[in-house]
């Protein structure tokens, strides 16, 4: 389970996130959804503690983050965050192999199970072929499956996405998400596109200006009340077999 209680914060005196509450039930995947700026990322690096929140609280299975060492704590949560770019030259293979090094000592080398499983998740992730290049060298979209793959190897049982379908086309995007449905890790995911967070999530909470607008089951949330107002879109659902989804059109003007 990852929850986050009555979390706030300011860079400066700009205060972005206004008592937010999240949680995340053991094997569930929540969507954190809201326009542009409305502090999604800010408050993902306040899960995964590269920014401490003013006030409030994350707890990684009832354990405060705080009380987890840094070296535990990705033993305990994977995270895929934005503009993550290593800065020396880095085959894919050692990229990923990077996401084995919290179940290993600094001084033992990868083992043989090492890497076997970034053998697996580079072929789960569909960049086996890849291994052997200069992970700067890839494009958007195969760097972005390279550093999913870290993450799937890294093998915590906690999951945290920041706009993980960035760079991806149509065919990655669902298979992304699909692989991220068939691990049943618990998973909070940073998603724009508000068709795959109601195929995908089972819940979410939806942002706008540093504050939780809605939250809960994604067919209660994502509803044209609910959306109109926040995207100042005009909104339809429609089902597509058992799945709804959405479709926009711009607010007629008066
Ligand atoms: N390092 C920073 N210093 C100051 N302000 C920041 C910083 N990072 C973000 N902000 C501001 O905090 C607010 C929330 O930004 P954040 O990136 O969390 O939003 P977001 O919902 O992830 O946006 P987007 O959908 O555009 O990626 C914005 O007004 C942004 O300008």
């Amino acid at each position: 389970m990852i929850n986050g209680k009555n979390i706030s914060f300011s860079y400066d005196k700009n205060q972005v996130l206004s008592n937010i509450n999240i949680e995340a039930a053991a094997g569930n995947i929540v969507g954190l959804i809201g326009p542009n700026g409305s502090g999604k990322s800010t408050f993902l690096r306040i899960l995964y503690a590269t920014l401490e929140s003013q006030s409030g609280t994350v707890f990684i299975d009832e354990v405060a983050i705080s009380k987890i060492s840094s070296r535990d704590l990705p033993l305990h949560l994977s995270v895929v965050a934005q503009e993550d770019t290593p800065v020396l030259p880095i085959s894919v293979v050692e990229m990923v192999l990077l996401g084995r090094s919290p179940h290993r000592s600094s001084l033992q080398s990868y083992s043989k199970e090492d890497y076997q499983i970034v053998t697996n998740v580079l072929q789960r992730v569909g960049i086996r072929h890849l291994a052997e290049r200069n992970f700067s060298d890839l494009s958007g979209g195969e760097k972005q499956r390279a550093l999913i793959a870290r993450a799937l190897a890294q093998e915590a049982n906690h999951l945290l996405l920041d706009e993980p379908t960035n760079h991806l086309d149509i065919h990655y995007q669902h298979e992304i998400l699909q692989l991220v449905q068939s691990l049943g890790v618990t998973t909070i995911i940073v998603l724009h596109d508000l068709n795959l967070a109601a195929r995908y999530c089972d819940e979410v909470v939806l942002l706008n200006e540093g504050k939780v607008v809605s939250s809960g089951s994604t067919k209660d949330v994502l509803v044209p009340d609910i959306i109109e107002p926040v995207y100042r879109m005009s909104v339809n659902t429609y089902y597509d077999k058992d799945c709804f989804q959405l479709i926009f059109s711009p607010e007629r003007q008066a």
